[in-house]
């Protein structure tokens, strides 16, 4: 019934005329073509809105991004443009006709969060969307919204319940939802992110609203393309996927591990500019070993015990095709707190064959290194003068450490096997030896050096007196004092980060580790820490969360049009990172530059890991550009309403 074919459409309107294509096609079939899927005639409830749009999405769109209208009630310009950030893309000129995109208009605008500007519609938006008298008089202004919003949320005492109202307001009004978190950052983090969001995950069940990402379990074998086709959004460019084993340091939360993916994608667009529309949570739901939840009568997941071996590897592995048919090769899949006993397989099995990253592994490797390139300004000298010390052997722990190994080698021109000697590992047994080789996990292999047996991190740390002690055990408290006060005893700063994850599983706090190295210490954690008064001085400390990495990693990864991820990216991402560090912070013993500039640094970080993907021949999006750091500035979303004329 309707003619004019969609491919046919978006083909002449990559030509750039898109003025005239606008008129050409008088009453636009796509909004045609969603009104009458609708069962109503136009301009009942579904009517067309016009938004002001860049020329360079509408260049970018491509016939293969076309959402088919036919099962939607409504087209959303999101489905049927560029691949990179569609209708969030920067305008390069202001002057270029708009893109017609039909939305739903009178109360189920309001009711969607993807549209809805609550009481920020216009007087004019009100007459043509059908919106007269199911808002009050007044019009206020996004800021004003902002400012309403940050002081109700300043009300609540209680996290959990700061957490809840942001999640509603995600729920309610998603660009209201993305300003806040945007122009408040550093305030916010902590309320969607870590530490609360590990609360919110043990909780979930009870807190459970809204279904925020997909859920896969096992009852989903052999249906998992169905599942995926089910998501409204259908030009994934990033999916988050956990099996909920290992939340943070927090253990096996089952299906409730949710709230990860959807706080890490909540990241992806704040602080890195993926457009929300792109993004993608997923949880792979094969049951819980966690006896708490498995009696918990709110639990919202498979009531059984894990599932493992060929039964897990097979949904894994048809998750894994199913996304690569849907989305195509260039979908980044991120894979976020999977057990020690997954996380290294996933990685190798799909290195190859996709375009994945593991969060735990990589993205917290590049973020600490780059705080251990800029903590030489500190101590003075290179890496490679350092020795290294690690409680806990996962894959946090041995991601960094061969990390590290590997930018040694760079610096000194010497083998990583030999770099990799200058590297120590204590876990629940004691330090890694060579006599323990036999029994050794492979992760935990190229760590084994010669040395007797030492029981307990304290004696480690007194018999290899290492300038650099990473905790990475997910154990909270180990860093004791006298662990502290030996690091601090031989050297004159110690280099002492406490990544465990969230706040209860720190190895120690920033107060501890002042405190016990006399003011000495250069610390980081995993979670933030307020900044601590120690002998009439004011200590701030970093936060060493791979949320400085995997946002800006994600967008050089998409503009480039990357097909694999590669060592050397998180290489070029932790120099970037550690060059934004100024004299400034590092005056105040910080080696992270503060979040507030995150989409800055977002955009550093993506510039450089584009350019290695060029520089490699793993990015497909040609010619490459000229300015990256301003292409990747250009591509970012911003969470300004836009206008619907
Ligand atoms: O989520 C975070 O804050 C950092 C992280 O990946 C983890 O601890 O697993
Ligand atoms: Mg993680």
């Amino acid at each position: 019934m309707f003619s004019l074919n969609t491919t046919t459409f978006l083909n002449n309107s990559l030509s750039g005329v898109v003025l005239q294509q606008q008129r050409r096609v008088a009453a636009p079939p796509l909004v045609v073509a969603a009104a009458a899927a609708n069962g109503r005639k136009g301009g009942d409830q579904n009517v067309t809105v016009l938004v002001e749009n860049s020329v360079k999405e509408i260049r970018d769109a491509s016939p293969a991004a076309v959402t088919p209208v036919e099962k939607e009630s409504k087209l959303n310009v999101s489905g049927g443009v560029g691949d990179v950030y569609g209708e969030d893309t920067a305008t390069e000129d202001q002057s270029i006709t708009p893109w017609t995109v039909s939305v739903a208009s009178g109360y189920p605008l309001l009711r969607d969060p993807h549209y809805n500007k609550g009481l920020a519609f216009t007087e004019r938006e009100k007459d043509t969307h059908y919106l007269r008298g199911l808002l009050p008089p007044v019009v206020i202004s996004q800021e004003l919204q902002v400012k309403k919003m940050m002081a109700n949320i300043r009300q609540y005492q209680v996290p959990l319940q700061r957490y809840m109202a942001m999640m509603d307001l995600q729920e309610r009004n998603e660009r209201l939802f993305y300003k806040l978190l945007i122009d408040h950052v550093e305030e916010l983090l902590p309320v969607v992110y870590t530490p609360t969001v590990g609360e919110a995950c043990q909780k979930y069940g009870s807190i459970f609203r809204q279904p925020q990402g997909l859920f896969i379990s096992l009852k989903e074998k052999g249906k998992i393309l169905e599942v995926l086709k089910n998501w409204p959004q259908k030009k994934i460019q990033v999916i988050v996927v956990t099996d909920g084993e290992r939340i943070l340091g927090l253990g096996d939360l089952g299906c409730q591990g949710m709230g990860i993916p959807v706080g890490k994608l909540s990241l992806y667009t704040a602080l890195g500019g993926i457009r929300p529309s792109s993004c993608l949570p997923v949880t792979i739901d094969v049951g819980t070993n966690n006896e708490k939840l498995l009696n918990d009568e709110f639990y919202i997941g498979l009531r059984q015990r894990r599932a493992t071996g060929q039964e897990y590897a097979e949904l894994i592995d048809e998750f894994m095709s199913s996304v690569k048919q849907t989305y195509g090769e260039k979908v980044l899949i991120q894979f976020e707190d999977f057990a020690n006993h997954n996380a290294f397989d996933l990685l190798a099995n799909y290195g190859s064959t996709h375009l994945v990253f593991n969060d735990d592994i990589q993205g917290t490797a590049s973020v600490v290194l780059s705080g251990l390139i800029a903590a030489q300004k500190l101590v003075g000298g290179t890496l490679a003068r350092h020795t290294f010390l690690f409680l806990g052997a996962g894959e946090a722990g041995t991601g960094i450490a061969e990390l590290i190994a590997l930018e040694m080698s760079k610096q000194t021109g010497a083998p990583v096997e030999e770099t990799r000697k200058k590297i120590w590992m204590v876990d629940s047994k004691g330090l890694i030896t060579r006599s323990r080789m036999e029994g050794l996990q492979h992760f935990k292999r190229p760590w084994a050096h010669e040395h007797e047996p030492v029981r307990n991190l304290v004696d480690a740390v007194k018999a290899i007196k290492p300038t650099v002690l990473i905790g990475s055990s997910g154990a909270g408290r180990t860093f004791t004092k006298e662990v502290v006060e030996a690091m601090a005893s031989f050297n004159e700063k110690p280099i002492i980060l406490a990544l465990s994850n969230p706040t209860s599983q720190s190895e120690c706090t920033a107060e501890e580790a002042y405190m016990w190295s006399e003011g000495r210490a250069i610390f980081a954690s995993g979670s933030p820490f307020d900044p601590v008064e120690y002998n009439g001085k004011v200590y701030a400390s970093g936060q060493a969360n791979n949320a400085y990495i995997f946002p800006g990693l994600g967008l050089g990864l998409i503009i480039s049009g990357a097909i694999r991820v590669h060592d050397d990216m998180l290489l070029a991402a932790s120099e970037a990172l550690a060059a934004q560090v100024t004299e400034e912070n590092l005056e105040k013993g910080l080696i992270y530059p503060p979040f507030s500039i995150i989409r800055k640094i977002s955009a550093k970080i993506a510039a450089d890991v584009a350019a290695k993907a060029y520089e490699l021949g793993l990015a497909t999006r040609l010619p490459e550009p000229e300015n990256l750091v301003a292409y990747a500035e250009s591509c970012m979303y911003s969470p300004a309403y836009r206008s619907y004329r």
